[in-house]
């Protein structure tokens, strides 16, 4: 089920500033989208206008093209999993799992063999079918995550939407759940959204990223796209460690300010004028100095990762961190000058094309 967001607007009382504003968004059946930015960026905010659950002032929300009015509107069509959305600490697994379907009107509502045969075919979905007896206050924070998505797929949505269901969870469950979780959503064809904290998170699951920042989205690509070409130098922090080389473009060239790093091409198609070059402390390389340029003479090294050795060091006023293979680090290191040709260019804040 695809769902197209037209520039909806959200205002609150007493805030100048709106919780949204003119945010646009459209996501195709079957995609798996993660929105993620800043604390306050808006991110609850839109989802829980996309659910029906908070008014808004302008735009629409559609679910395959119908323009949904409110939550009733979108009944059994959507499931939410909010993290603060507990379950109901006096009915077990199985009970909460069948809450939504226990709840609609006579006329509607399955029978109770079909609701019980639902709930079990929901637990062992979920990898949990002997805790439907349990519980909340027994189950581990990763079992009641499940219990919460069965719950809220028990209707059977094909749309659902996550807020940050895992923020509780520690790394390694984490990790092995929303895996779990992409295939769950490959498996029952849903179009998902998924907020999250966790940049890694969203580029490990999600086929695309939805950027948002003060209310608006600032970005939306694949995770390759996002990478290899952010919009704008937030994003491009937003996304993992970055360095910032500031420096000149003159004739398709790139000289950063700092003498220890190498001048680089750029495409002909950016002007002259300052520009700021940024990298990933991964993607710097070092490569011989030239006659005449000044060359490394020393970094601090800052321990090891998958056969990495960390290096800081000082220039121009700024740490540079960056990573080498473990391998012949040493005489790497002596006489050589930054590549940082793998950097994206930005001015005034925006990349340049
Ligand atoms: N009902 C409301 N009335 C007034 N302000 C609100 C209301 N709901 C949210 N806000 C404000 O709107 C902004 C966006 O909030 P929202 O919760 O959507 O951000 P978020 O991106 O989800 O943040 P976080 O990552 O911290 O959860 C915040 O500044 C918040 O204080």
């Amino acid at each position: 089920m695809s769902i197209e967001v037209s520039a909806l607007e959200r205002f609150a009382p007493g805030r100048r500033k709106p919780l949204l504003s003119k945010v646009s968004l459209d996501v195709p059946d079957s995609a798996f989208v993660a929105l993620v930015g800043p604390s306050g960026a808006g991110k609850t905010t839109l989802l829980r206008a996309i659910a029906g659950l908070d008014p808004y002032q302008g735009g629409t929300v559609s679910l395959d093209g119908q323009v949904m009015k409110d939550v009733s509107a979108r009944a059994g069509q959507v499931g939410f999993v909010f993290q603060n959305y507990a379950l109901f600490p006096h009915m077990t697994a199985a009970r909460n799992i069948a809450f939504g379907l226990d709840i609609l009107p006579a006329a509607r509502r399955p029978t109770r063999e079909r609701i019980n045969e639902r709930v079990r075919e929901l637990l062992e979905l979920m990898q949990i079918p002997d805790l439907g007896g349990a519980y909340p206050a027994r189950l581990s924070g990763g079992q009641r995550q499940r219990v919460a998505l069965a719950r809220a797929l028990a209707t059977g949505p094909r749309v659902l939407l996550l807020d940050e269901p895992f923020g509780a969870l520690d790394p390694i469950v984490r990790r092995s759940i929303r895996s779990w979780l992409r295939d769950l959503h490959d498996r029952l064809g849903l179009t998902t959204i998924l907020v999250t904290h966790d940049q890694e998170e969203a580029l490990d699951v999600a086929d695309r990223i939805v950027v948002m920042q003060d209310g608006q989205i600032v970005q939306d690509a694949s995770p390759v796209a996002l990478d290899r070409s952010p919009a704008t130098e937030f994003v491009m922090e937003f996304l993992g460690e970055a360095v910032s080389f500031p420096g000149d473009v003159r004739s398709g060239r790139m000289v950063p300010h700092d003498p220890l790093v190498q001048p680089f091409a750029v495409p002909e198609t950016v002007v002259d004028g300052s520009a700021v070059a940024m990298i990933r402390p991964y993607e710097i390389q070092l490569v011989p100095a030239q006659p005449g340029q000044e060359a490394l003479l020393k970094a601090a090294p800052r321990g090891a990762r998958n056969g990495y050795r960390h290096y800081v060091l000082n220039s121009a006023g700024h740490s540079i961190p960056f990573f080498l293979p473990q391998d012949g680090v040493d005489h790497a290191l002596e006489g050589a000058a930054l590549d940082v040709s793998r950097a994206r260019l930005f001015r005034d804040g925006l990349a340049c094309l």
